[in-house]
């Protein structure tokens, strides 16, 4: 050992061979663990003479070198800036970098490091504690987080997927919304990476390991999600000869993505005790999964990269821009073992398609000669050049491509051909379809498991709509959300209408959250977190919510606007009704969107008519008409107010930008006539907004109660409130209403119809036996 310093350490390196000994006389095995590079000539970088019998140098940034006395004498000891002072991430760094471990282990000091040790074998009595798993003869590991998360049983998905995927075959798997997705691909994923992890020794930090298996996902918080969702199968779960589990799953299952791992080795009953945690000794997790998404820091995700990353979950607009600038994750990315496509058909429209494109071609198979042509260029030459290829490929590319909604006809296209098989001139048939074709899939004939139910509908959810005028949209939403309380997702297509919507709703005492791309990331994560652990909360969303966020408990979907397509109509109701869960959904469909709900009802093989009605009591309707019309006044109010602060502000701020004084009339705050907004004028503002508030809050401190209830005398009127209070059905919100779940008391559209009728024709002989009686 030569030179130390502070900030920078130097050594000289000897030939292999001494160094050898050198390393095995100063035990330093810390120091050969540092980040050495090589850097200028001993006598170059000026160090004097006596250097005899060194090649080189090496230098290292950012280590400490501290010297301790030793029995042995004064010993140094490096500290690695950055390794152990790191600190944990907390709830808002987490979100920042969504990169979990294996089991209890943190950072690990170099120090504790035995690079050579296999890892602790784990076992699981699957026979005895999971019979229903029994037979895909899982990883122990993943066989405890399974029981510990009490999935006794695989879901159809996953009971049909599972076997083909282990056996190393190319699937793709339609199943409805809900229906356990994720596991079906993430647990072969895990199995085969764990098996390899634990019959190799535990892996050492500074050397990076390549990326194994990359899954795509279309939207961030999907991929944050899937992330979660397979480091919580990783989690070490100790399950005692009872069956007894430990750390308490619930801990960390009730976790939202940007918290996920703050609780995780924190169980309640059965946890370690302390100082048996500390003294263990720590590694760097067996298997890593990390999420690479848009919004967060770019640097700190690429820090995540170089630690090395098993299973790394992306968007693909993320993960591009990243690959371009690192050389070696391009490389891993062409040697992957798994390949996933999360809800393919809803990537290629989040407008990363060329993105997505550019990671597809780079996983493609290549043989010596291969040679990838552009899209449209296969003549019937290279087409058979292309099919005598398949003989060579060699690669162990898996690839799993799953959704909810892949066309049958994709399917077949699918089964029937593989990449460069396409026949001359044939085009694809949407770009999915050609997106699809691109893979590399190593079947020609990659299996597919469709179990998607009939018409799409899964078996717990119940539909309804509500055909009302655009206008009229707030208050029977205001309707929906009082009369059947509940967490609900309300799905607008535009995100102007969510910034329209938000302010009411507040007004209104509904606690709503916004959800859409225009929102910060750390925001979208915080409002997601809150409608997760608010009861009765409200998320407005744009579609990005609309695949594949597995929120618990979603008890109801609206459809404020009707979705665009059948596809969409099918995964926004696919946020309630999951994992067998009980969920409703309720359409709303004004005049204008008739024609899109029967083509996209055509489309799923269903008639519009199908769908029931959603009861509505029109005398309540007209009271919360009223609210809104009130809420909607303060809004406009406050929104002017909040205008004229800002012109204001805006003209001084531009007067001072520009170093002149604004005239007296302007800058004065008393003046009526100046173009500026004058200080009686907002007070006047204010007056008015607190004055409206006033009248709001006491429009809802009076209770909402139904035609002809008497809350006097509860036992009397049309309807008697003591026997709902007596029967339990006492509707807080609306007196005199049963107090039921959404989905119970549905018309089916054609009664209603029919009913409407009668009242219409009643209507008109009553208007006819008015008309004679007043002549
Ligand atoms: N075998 C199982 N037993 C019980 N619950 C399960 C099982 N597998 C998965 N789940 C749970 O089911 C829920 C839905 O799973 P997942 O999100 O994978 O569904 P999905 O099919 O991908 O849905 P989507 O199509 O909406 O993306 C999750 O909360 C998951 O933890």
């Amino acid at each position: 050992m030569a030179l130390a310093d502070k900030a920078g350490v130097k050594r000289k390196t000897k030939p292999s061979a001494s160094s050898i000994a050198k390393r095995v006389k100063t035990k330093h095995v810390t120091a050969e663990d540092l980040q050495w590079k090589k850097t200028a000539k001993a006598r170059e970088a000026d160090l004097g003479t006596g250097l005899e019998g060194f090649l080189d140098l090496e230098e290292v940034d950012d280590v400490d070198v501290v010297y301790e006395e030793t029995e042995a004498g004064k010993v140094a000891r490096f500290k690695v800036k950055g390794v152990e002072s790191e600190p944990r991430a907390d709830a808002e760094d987490e979100a920042e970098e969504p990169f979990e471990k294996v089991g209890e282990s943190s950072e690990m000091p170099l120090e504790k490091m035995d690079v050579d040790t296999l890892p602790e074998p784990v076992s699981f009595d699957a026979k005895r504690l999971l019979p229903a798993w029994d037979a895909f003869h899982l990883h122990p590991q993943l066989g405890r987080a399974l029981y510990a998360k009490k999935f006794t049983d695989p879901t159809p998905i996953q009971a049909q997927t599972l076997p083909l995927a282990l056996k190393g075959k190319d699937v793709v798997g339609v199943a409805e919304t809900g229906s356990g997705k994720t596991l079906a691909y993430g647990l072969p994923i895990l199995h085969h990476l764990l098996t390899e992890a634990y019959s190799r020794p535990i892996p050492n930090s500074k050397t990076r390991r390549p990326v194994r298996a990359l899954i795509l996902a279309p939207t961030r918080e999907l991929a944050l999600q899937v992330s979660s969702h397979l480091n919580a199968c990783l989690t070490s779960f100790d399950i005692d000869s009872e069956g007894a589990v430990a750390p308490d799953p619930e801990g960390s299952q009730t976790e939202g993505p940007a918290r996920k791992s703050q609780n995780k080795g924190k169980g309640k009953a059965k946890a370690k005790p302390v100082k048996e945690e500390e003294n263990r000794p720590k590694h760097p997790p067996l298997v890593s999964v990390a999420a690479i998404v848009g919004g967060m820091s770019a640097q700190k995700q690429r820090r995540i990269l170089s630690r090395g990353v098993d299973v790394l979950v992306a968007t693909p607009g993320r993960l591009w821009d990243i690959i371009q600038e690192d050389d070696e994750l391009a490389t891993q990315i062409e040697n992957l073992r798994f390949l996933v496509l999360d809800e393919a058909d809803r990537m290629i429209e989040t407008g990363h398609y060329a993105e997505l494109d550019n990671i597809l071609r780079l996983t493609l198979r290549k043989s010596d000669d291969e040679v990838i042509e552009p899209e449209n260029t296969l003549g019937a030459e290279d087409e058979e050049q292309e099919d005598s290829k398949e003989g060579v490929r060699q690669s162990d590319l898996q690839t799993f491509v799953f959704s909810a909604t892949l066309s049958k006809d994709l399917q077949k296209n699918l089964k029937k051909r593989s990449r460069g098989r396409r026949r001359k001139n044939e085009k694809p048939a949407s770009t999915l379809d050609d997106l699809l074709l691109r893979l590399d899939f190593r079947d020609p004939t990659p299996a597919v498991v469709d179990i998607s139910p009939a018409g799409s509908v899964v078996a717990t959810l119940t539909e309804s709509k509500i055909e009302c005028l655009t206008t009229d949209k707030d208050a029977y939403l205001y309707y929906f959300l009082l009369r059947y309380p509940g967490r609900t997702l309300v799905f607008l297509s535009s995100i102007d209408g969510i910034r329209r919507l938000l302010p009411l709703m507040e007004l209104l005492d509904i606690h709503a959250y916004p959800l859409h791309s225009q929102l910060e990331q750390r925001q979208r994560l915080k409002n997601l977190d809150r409608f997760k652990s608010t009861p009765n909360a409200v998320l407005l969303a744009t579609d990005i919510a609309a695949r594949g966020l597995d929120i618990p408990a979603v008890d109801h979907v609206v459809h404020y606007q009707a979705p665009r397509t059948a596809d969409a109509y099918v995964h926004r109701n696919g946020r309630t009704a999951r994992a067998m869960r009980r969920g409703f959904s309720l359409l709303m469909c004004a005049p204008d969107e008739r024609r899109v709900v029967r083509a996209l009802m055509h489309s799923l093989g269903r008639q519009e008519e199908e769908i029931p009605e959603m009861p509505v009591e029109l005398y309540m309707l007209d009271k919360l008409k009223a609210r809104l019309q009130l809420a909607r006044e303060i809004d406009s109010v406050q929104h002017k107010v909040k205008k004229e602060n800002h012109e204001r502000n805006w003209l001084k701020e531009a007067a001072e930008a520009m170093e002149i004084e604004l005239d007296s009339d302007l800058a004065s705050d008393d003046d009526d006539r100046s173009a500026a907004p004058s200080k009686q004028k907002r007070k006047a503002l204010s007056a008015k907004t607190a004055a409206l508030k006033a009248e709001l809050k006491a429009m809802l401190a009076q209770p909402l109660v139904a035609r002809g209830v008497s809350t006097r005398y509860i036992t009397s009127g049309v309807h008697s409130i003591a026997d709902d209070l007596i029967t339990g059905e006492y509707h807080e919100n609306m007196v005199g209403l049963k107090k039921v779940q959404a989905g119970t008391d549905l018309v089916p559209a054609r009664a209603r119809k029919q009913k409407a009728k009668a009242k219409a024709k009643v209507k008109e002989e009553h208007e006819e036996w008015g008309g004679i009686s007043a002549e």
